[in-house]
């Protein structure tokens, strides 16, 4: 599947910069805001942006590799995870609802299915296969789950969202997330593996051990972004890879979550160059592995606060200082209005 990513157009960049330099404020002072600001400014236009109905979209899925102990949890605790957050009480819940943010929760292919007519279905199997023992998922069926996010991001489109934040649940999704990871940039797979949900010692020296029969079985299938998806992902990564695309091909800006989210987004960018410029990225998380795939996607988080949850809390945290940089752009009185002369 291909999709066609303009970058926002750089045609105003002059009259943004002077609008954010004529606010009573030296320049620069609002340090990272500032920049926020002409990417959103660019992104949505240069008069009176605005986040129009954002929404958090939480992408679901199981992975076979969670059966070799990767994680502290089982892999039903996806499943359930998936019910608390239809009943509003995960952690991403009740940061979204702070930051006035409806949660939709997309269901790609987890174990156990939980029956709600709120989940959307992207069903994609049940669970991914084990990705040392083989690959992922088929070359079908990961076009099948870019095909339904785009389906989505459509549907989303009409609606007038602008915005998106992006999280995931997925038992054993840091396994995957630290393989493409290391796959996707060459880094050793001990700079892209970590803790995930809090593994011990000898459960990391596993994780590592799995990841590195991974790399070695599917070596030669590795060196395309859209095979090494299939190859080592996951199916709700495979969902988060098709949002950034297509929220990049219609124009929204997308706010980024954690390690897992951050991931998807370097395979995105790896795919299509051109979606980097619409993503935010709200946070570094304390996963080992985070830093280093922010920094091959050159990005600066706006937060750092230890968090290591993924779900789309980071994201759902982040929104805030989307709004307080339109604000500040959009309502912060110039030196003239405010008769301040520097
Ligand atoms: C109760 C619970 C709630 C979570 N919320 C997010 N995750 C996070 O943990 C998982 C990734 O870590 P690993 O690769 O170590 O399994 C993902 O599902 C992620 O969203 C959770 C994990 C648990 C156990
Ligand atoms: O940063 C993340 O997304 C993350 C880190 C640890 C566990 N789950 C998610």
């Amino acid at each position: 599947m291909s999709f066609t990513i303009s970058l926002p157009s750089d045609a105003h960049d002059a009259l943004i910069q002077a609008r954010i330099d004529s606010k009573t404020k030296p320049p620069g002072a609002l340090g990272m805001l500032e920049r926020l600001a002409l990417q959103a400014a660019r992104a949505l236009g240069p008069e009176q942006p605005r986040v129009e109905r954002p929404r958090l979209l939480v992408f679901a899925g199981d992975h076979g590799v969670s059966d070799e102990g990767v994680s502290i949890a089982p892999s039903i605790v996806t499943t359930q995870m998936v019910s608390n957050f239809l009943a509003g009480g995960a952690s991403v819940n009740v940061f979204a609802r702070q930051a006035g943010l409806p949660v939709t929760v997309v269901d790609c292919g987890i174990r156990v299915p939980v029956e709600d007519e709120r989940i959307i279905n992207h069903r994609l199997g049940a669970g991914t296969a084990a990705i040392h023992l083989a690959p992922a998922m088929s070359e079908a069926a990961m076009q099948e789950g870019l095909a339904n996010s785009r389906r989505l991001i459509g549907t989303l489109k009409a609606e007038g969202t602008n915005v998106i934040a992006l999280g995931e649940m997925g038992i054993a999704n840091t396994t995957a997330s630290s393989a493409l990871l290391a796959a996707l940039t060459g880094a050793p797979v001990s700079d892209c593996t970590g803790r995930g949900t809090g593994i011990d010692a000898p459960t990391l020296l596993r994780k590592k051990a799995v990841i590195r029969q991974a790399l070695q079985r599917h070596q030669t299938a590795l060196d395309q972004p859209e095979t090494l998806l299939a190859t080592l992902g996951g199916f709700e990564i495979v969902g988060l890879v098709g949002a950034i695309l297509a929220a990049a091909e219609a124009g929204m800006l997308v706010l980024i979550d954690g390690f897992i989210v951050t991931v998807a987004a370097a395979v995105a960018c790896a795919m299509v160059p051109q979606a980097r410029a619409w993503l935010i990225f709200s946070h570094c998380s304390d996963e080992r592995g985070h830093q280093l795939a922010l920094d091959w996607l050159e990005a600066e988080p706006l937060l750092s606060l230890g968090l290591r949850i993924g779900e789309g809390s980071g994201a759902a945290l982040a929104l805030p200082l989307l709004h307080a940089a339109l604000a500040f752009y959009n309502d912060m009185a110039t030196f003239e209005q405010a008769g301040v002369t520097v």
